[in-house]
């Protein structure tokens, strides 16, 4: 057995530091005072490297365990997105039921006199009610604004308040040239830098303005919250060099109105290993991941999923194979398989045998079945059933365009309008367990671990195993001996949910009260 020693008075100890866990302690006074001490300056379970391939990087410096907060930072900067829903330049929320609520004195949206006065919007307030530059906001239904300016201008004021955190912005990697040419760019050049340089008289230059932009494009999070309330985009330093990897092994959640990011485990990090997340989405196949990588973020992904043509065994990107497919019905038919996965014009063939299809058809099919995906009526699940009905020759139950109407009818049972849980048939209510249990296999597999997909999805089964089991033991159908079994599953399949999403503050209340409910229910009588 390792023995570990005091880091202030070198006795043995047991207790480590539970943000680097390489620091050990025999008391709670030792750790403040080595906290003090400088502790808290180099306290990180990771460093940063750099390799030809990834550019910088984080890399664990010792064994982190799954479910461990690994860094947390506030944002260097955060504000809207580009083009946005109507939402408070103070508190970033959207604004209620699209009423346009203006600053009294630089008319761009706000909640209120109190988010008028925040300091995010103070400085930039002054300079755009000084010079008079005014939203512009698209009073269609629903309303827009164009917010392109307040990226780089809450950068570029970051300057005189606090230079450190400027340079730590500049210090990210930009991309601009890859940028440079493209649609979105020459009209930024065109409409954003003479605002900045001409009107506001911020002491700045063209490149510099376009590098910001560049900065977001590359290194910004997505901020959201649960209740739909907030969508914006925010900076932050060191959690920007994680690398991307199509099976990431960390997630990451946003605490209180402050936005700080939290970057915890999903599984298990072994020293050594590279911290990643991901950059796109998990249920997609190869050929649109790596397609969103290359458009959006500039690279061309090459890890172990994107290398694997069978996407361990998942086949997301693949189609069953049509000459196997006539004499074969069974869900093992043969798939196409990219005869080389990390090049997107490489044909498909398949497993079994000499059939091939040329890459531009696999592109051309899977386009038209994004887009009849998207034309699907999404407050009908029948639509979305009609879909798998219609292509289950076609497309395995593996197949990206169907794990993603899966996952969409999983969403859909048990909370659209119409679809309550408690008002759904029985036979809905199975569908539902069925397609959980489904996604799971994938997730297991995926996004393992404590990934917010599997909490989420747990929280869902459990949900409707819940109502199914007290609606049999009600028909009589079952025992109050089976029902109770089948009750603590439920329980135990929450208490996983709930390990893995109550970090998450807005859920902790959620989860809390639901398994206050659910101890209740397990009273059958
Ligand atoms: C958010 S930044 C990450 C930090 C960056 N490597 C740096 O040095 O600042 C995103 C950029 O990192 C690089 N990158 C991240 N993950 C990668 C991967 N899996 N393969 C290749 N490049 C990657 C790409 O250049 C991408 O545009």
């Amino acid at each position: 057995m390792v023995v570990h020693f005091c880091s202030v008075c070198k006795k043995p100890s047991v207790q480590s530091c539970s943000l680097c866990y390489r620091a050990y302690y025999c008391s709670k006074e030792h750790q403040i005072q080595d906290w003090k001490k400088g502790h808290k300056n180099n306290c990180a379970p990771f460093k940063i490297a750099i390799n030809e391939v990834l550019g910088r990087h984080l890399i664990s410096t010792c064994d982190i365990p799954e479910g461990s907060v690994i860094l947390q930072r506030k944002p260097l900067v955060i504000c809207p997105k580009i083009v946005s829903l109507l939402l408070c330049l103070g508190c970033h929320k959207k604004l209620n039921n699209g009423d346009l609520n203006a600053c009294s004195k630089c008319n761009w949206p706000v909640c209120g006199m109190g988010c008028e006065n925040t300091e995010l919007h103070k400085d930039e307030c002054e300079l755009l009610s000084q010079n008079n530059i005014r939203p512009q906001i698209n009073l269609g239904s629903p309303k827009q604004s164009c917010y392109a300016l307040i990226a780089p201008l809450r950068s570029l004021l970051l300057k005189e308040k606090s230079k450190s955190k400027f340079e730590a912005l500049m210090n990210m990697q930009s991309n601009l040239e890859n940028h440079r040419d493209s649609a979105l760019y020459l009209a930024l050049k065109q409409n954003i830098v003479p605002i900045i340089i001409d009107k506001l008289k911020i002491d700045t230059n063209e490149e510099e303005i376009l590098t910001i932009c560049s900065i977001f494009d590359t290194n910004a999070f997505d901020v959201r919250d649960s209740k739909g309330l907030v969508n914006v985009r925010a900076l932050y330093s060191t959690v920007s060099l994680i690398s991307h990897d199509c099976k990431q092994n960390t997630r990451h959640y946003y605490i209180d109105d402050d936005f700080e990011i939290h970057v915890s485990a999903t599984i298990p990090i072994k020293k050594g290993e590279i911290i990643t997340t991901s950059y796109t989405q998990t249920l997609w196949g190869t050929i649109l991941r790596r397609k969103h990588l290359k458009q959006f973020k500039n690279f061309d992904c090459t890890c172990n999923r994107c290398k694997d043509p069978t996407e361990f065994g998942l086949y997301v990107g693949s189609i069953y194979c049509s000459s196997c497919r006539e004499n074969d019905k069974s869900n093992c038919c043969p798939k196409m398989i990219s005869t080389d996965s990390i090049n997107s014009n490489a044909n498909f063939k398949c497993e079994n045998c000499d059939h091939v299809i040329a890459a531009k058809q696999v592109h051309w099919g899977n386009e038209a079945l994004r887009n009849e995906i998207l034309s699907l009526n999404k407050s009908d699940p029948k639509s979305f059933e009609a879909f798998l009905e219609k292509y289950k020759d076609v497309l395995h139950s593996t197949n990206t365009h169907v794990l993603e109407v899966k996952y969409a009818l999983s969403q859909m049972y048990g909370n659209l309008n119409g679809y309550n849980i408690c008002d759904i048939a029985d036979d809905l209510v199975e569908r539902k367990i069925t397609l959980c249990h489904e996604l799971l296999e994938v997730a297991d597999i995926l996004c393992p671990g404590s990934s917010r997909f599997r909490g989420s999805l747990l929280y869902d089964l459990q949900a409707a195993m819940v109502v199914q089991t007290r609606r049999s033991y009600e028909q009589e159908k079952i025992t109050k001996q089976a029902a109770s079994e089948r009750l603590l599953e439920a329980v135990t399949i929450l208490q996983e949910s709930a390990k893995i999403l109550s970090v998450e503050p807005d859920m902790k209340d959620l989860l809390e009260k639901r398994l206050e409910t659910l101890s209740n229910y397990l009273d059958l009588d």
